[in-house]
């Protein structure tokens, strides 16, 4: 008898797809089933249709994941693929981050035209990126360079560089190499003095949290130190409540039973940066994410948070 294929939700750029392939194919390996066993719906979102503003303006991050969380929650959609790092902090009722796959690459990747490398750009030089993290770190390493702002897919933001719409751009090496070009990177950025944003270069999978046939199907490609790393960056975000005007980075490591956080907020002129750093058992990630919140805000001041609102 003929199974109903599973519903795979997924955005429609090359990044998105191959995320979902992956997903799809990693599936098919641990349950022994054919390519005909899935389906993968691809939907458009407001993320994707809007491109001519930042997202900061626009409403944020949820926008890339309202259409496929709407369809998961009415049961179009058995489970749904997302780059961890465009989730929102808080997820619609019902919803949830049940799997992650092994977390990539988490470092950002400089892509120079005019230069290879972040410093050895030239005096007054043009960086392109819409990242408000990104934009920030970039002027509190290079406070003489101008940032413009650069969105749009991979591809399209790798063309406005070749156009020469600027000198460099920065990209998440992950996604470069999952998209089978990591060459276009001139230099990797050093994760303590670049941090990533949470939830960079982890691919996870949102289902419905009652819906457990689903989440049991899913448990064998789940990557636990990955969804660990995870929680700790979301709690961390979480207790920010990082709106998307807020430049945040925040990375986990796992080593073995031990997890290291590294988070920083920073002013979008890179001018102020709080840091903060903290260890504990891996078992306490959401606390050690949440801890390592409360100790920024306390420090930077709740009008750190508001003064670019
Ligand atoms: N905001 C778009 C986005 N979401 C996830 C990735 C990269 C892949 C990842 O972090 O898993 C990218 C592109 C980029 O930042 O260069």
């Amino acid at each position: 008898m003929q199974m109903k294929p599973y519903r795979i939700g997924t955005r429609g750029s090359p990044l998105a797809l191959a995320q979902a392939e992956e997903v799809r194919d990693r599936l098919m390996a641990a349950h022994q089933l054919p390519v005909e066993a899935f389906e993968i719906v691809v939907l458009s979102t407001m993320g994707d249709r809007i491109t001519d503003r930042p997202l900061s303006e626009i409403g944020g991050k949820g926008l890339f994941t309202f259409e496929l969380e709407a369809q998961l929650a009415d049961g179009r959609l058995d489970f749904a693929v997302h780059s961890s790092k465009d989730m929102a902090t808080r997820l619609p009722e019902g919803l949830g981050i049940v799997a992650c796959l092994p977390r990539e690459d988490v470092r950002d990747a400089f892509i120079g035209r005019t230069a290879a490398t972040l410093d050895a750009l030239p005096h007054g030089s043009v960086v392109g990126t819409s990242s408000l993290r990104r934009q920030a770190l970039v002027r509190r390493l290079r406070p003489d360079i101008t940032v413009i702002g650069f969105r749009g897919r991979v591809e399209t933001r790798l063309r406005k560089l070749a156009e020469g719409q600027a000198d460099a751009t920065l990209l998440a090496y992950a996604g470069l190499r999952r998209l089978g070009r990591p060459e276009t990177a001139t230099q990797l950025l050093d994760a303590d003095s670049f941090p990533p944003a949470p939830g960079q270069g982890v691919i996870c999978i949102e289902a419905r949290l009652e819906d457990h046939s689903t989440r049991a199907f899913l448990a064998p490609i789940n990557h636990q130190d990955s969804f660990t790393a995870l929680g700790c960056e979301r709690a961390f975000l979480a207790t920010l409540d990082g709106s998307c005007r807020t430049p945040i980075a925040g990375h986990a490591v796992l080593d073995g039973s031990s997890l290291i956080f590294h988070g920083m907020v920073l002013t979008p002129d890179g001018a102020t940066a709080h840091e903060v750093r903290m260890d504990g058992r891996s078992d306490a990630a959401a606390q050690i994410g949440r801890d390592a919140g409360s100790d920024i805000r306390a420090r930077a001041g709740a009008r750190f948070f508001e003064s670019w609102v």
